[in-house]
């Protein structure tokens, strides 16, 4: 049987710098990979997504400046199809490149599910239909030892438990259409139906966006995400909130009737993207008593279960922080320090943007408004709309609108929020000045290179 120093379970963005660290550093490592290697995020997430998004940006700066030298002809129509080859591009070569790089660094790779039967032996199967299915058959294909296992098998979509959920699509399901389907509905108001929503409306399809409560995007600033709506719905997405699905029927014609408790609906297609759920099944933690449910696997302050040689890392652990892909990496950069003895100390997060990738783009880092809200003595908030600013007039962006909140004793920005076409830059550029500390005087002594997002931070 095959020992290693590490083995680690999931070859996404978690696994990955860990892995080339620990090599490096000279210990022996395993990495197994039951789908691509990569992980969601290059393969069917954030990466694929955000090549999508760029047909859509595209499309969106011609029609804001139809009158200003574009005629109404001029918007671009997208082809699906060509869109998706050029995504194929990237995407095909992902999990045939992590191979090879793991092969160049002498990082040993089995693809199979890797399941515990001990807390220093994984049994690496190939599995027949889904590794989620509770019946799933197993056929053992290799045994390894290691004196320390990371867990980082990620999440995956919860498909509602309703009549005719055989007929739901996924996000990944959504990002390998061969065709845009005419009509769909995206379930659920978080950050998976807003973007692949958006994205499909701009490449032509009839979207609408059903949600079970009155409440979109959750945990993002209320009045901003509401501006969202409000474009989004001018941009032709249809909301239905307050509604809840029953049953999905497929109709002699192929399409989908959608059954709420209000309403039915005829569709092509259904986008399940009501969260998603930790990998943590036949992974053989509960007969090695560690703690997991569909929130992800309980680790402490250094990333440990209960088994002491037993780690997790990335979407597949309970945390209060964003699953992301930056946090996941994070956690991996951590891991190596804590494993080759570099530090001791508890993993300590910094402020985490989080960035609904739509047009406009909603973003936050930090202390929130409503934290502010009901922290009157200790914050000050301050609404700032920008869309006359120059960095939004000369795009004739419909909307770009601020919030900054200002802690009260030290005057430091400690919280920020945004709806703007150039969100994404905007606020890393905000979580660089909140992460460091930097004071409102000091911004007006740093000179950023004009015009652009970062000249604007003198006026906040
Ligand atoms: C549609 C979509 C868009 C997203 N967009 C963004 C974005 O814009 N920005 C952002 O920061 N984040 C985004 N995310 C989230 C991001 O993809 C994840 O946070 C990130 O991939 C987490 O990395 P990870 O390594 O923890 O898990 P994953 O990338 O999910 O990797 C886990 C791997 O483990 C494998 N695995 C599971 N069980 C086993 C097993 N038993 N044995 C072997 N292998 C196993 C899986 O096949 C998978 O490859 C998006 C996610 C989705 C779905
Ligand atoms: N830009 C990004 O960084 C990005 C993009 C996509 C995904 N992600 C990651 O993927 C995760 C999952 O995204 P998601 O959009 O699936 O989850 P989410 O948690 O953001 O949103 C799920 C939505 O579904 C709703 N919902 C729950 N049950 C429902 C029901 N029965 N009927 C209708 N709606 C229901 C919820 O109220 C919520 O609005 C995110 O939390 C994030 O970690 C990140």
């Amino acid at each position: 049987m095959a020992e290693y120093d590490v083995a680690i379970l999931g070859a996404g963005p978690a696994c990955l710098s860990l892995a080339f660290d620990l090599k490096a550093a000279g210990k022996t490592v395993a990495v197994v990979e039951e789908n691509l290697f990569g992980g969601t995020c290059p393969n069917a997430g954030c990466d694929p997504k955000k090549i999508l998004f760029a047909a859509e940006q595209a499309r969106q700066q011609v029609a804001q400046l139809v009158g200003k030298g574009f005629a109404a002809d001029a918007v671009p129509a997208v082809s699906w199809p060509e869109l998706m080859a050029f995504k194929k591009t990237y995407t095909d070569p992902v999990s045939p490149e992590r191979i090879a790089g793991f092969d160049a660094s002498g990082i040993k790779h089995f693809h199979g599910h890797g399941r515990l039967i001990s807390n220093h032996e994984i049994v690496v199967s190939a599995t027949f239909g889904t590794s989620k299915d509770e019946n799933i058959a197993e056929k053992p294909l290799q045994k390894l030892t290691a004196k320390q296992i990371i867990l980082a098998t990620g999440q995956r979509a919860r498909l509602l438990d309703i009549p005719g959920k055989e007929h739901f699509l996924t996000s990944t399901d959504f990002l390998a259409l061969e065709t845009l389907p005419e009509k769909m509905i995206f379930l659920g108001a978080g950050y998976i139906s807003f973007e692949l929503a958006a994205i499909a409306n701009a490449c032509g399809a009839k979207v609408t966006i059903l949600h079970h409560n009155d409440t979109p995007l959750r945990g993002f600033d209320s009045d901003l995400a509401q501006h969202l709506v409000t474009e989004l719905e001018k941009s032709g997405i249809t909301f239905v909130f307050n509604e809840d699905i029953q049953s999905l029927t497929k109709q002699e014609n192929k399409n989908l009737r959608v059954t709420t408790n209000k309403s039915v609906y005829e569709t092509n297609a259904v986008i399940c993207a009501t969260g998603r759920m930790a990998n943590v099944e036949n992974l053989g933690l509960e007969e090695l008593g560690i703690d997991a449910s569909s929130r992800g696997i309980s680790v402490d302050e250094r990333l440990q279960t209960s088994q002491k040689n037993i780690f997790a890392m990335g979407d597949c652990i309970a945390k209060k922080e964003p699953k992301m892909t930056p946090v996941a990496g994070f956690e991996g950069r951590y891991l190596s320090q804590f494993l080759l003895g570099k530090t001791k100390a508890a993993i300590r997060y910094p402020k985490v943007p989080t960035s609904v990738f739509t047009l406009p783009t909603l973003a936050q880092v930090g202390v929130t408004s409503s934290e502010a809200k009901e922290n009157p003595d200790m914050y000050t908030t301050e609404w700032f709309d920008m869309h006359e600013w120059y960095n939004y007039f000369r795009t004739n962006d419909p909307v770009a609108l601020a919030k900054i909140i200002y802690a009260k004793d030290s005057g430091e920005i400690v919280g920020a929020a945004t709806l703007n076409q150039k969100a994404d830059e905007w606020i890393n550029l905000m979580t660089f000045v909140i992460n460091l500390g930097i004071k409102k005087e000091q911004l007006q002594n740093i000179i950023m290179a004009y015009p652009s997002v970062g000249s604007d931070l003198q006026y906040y």
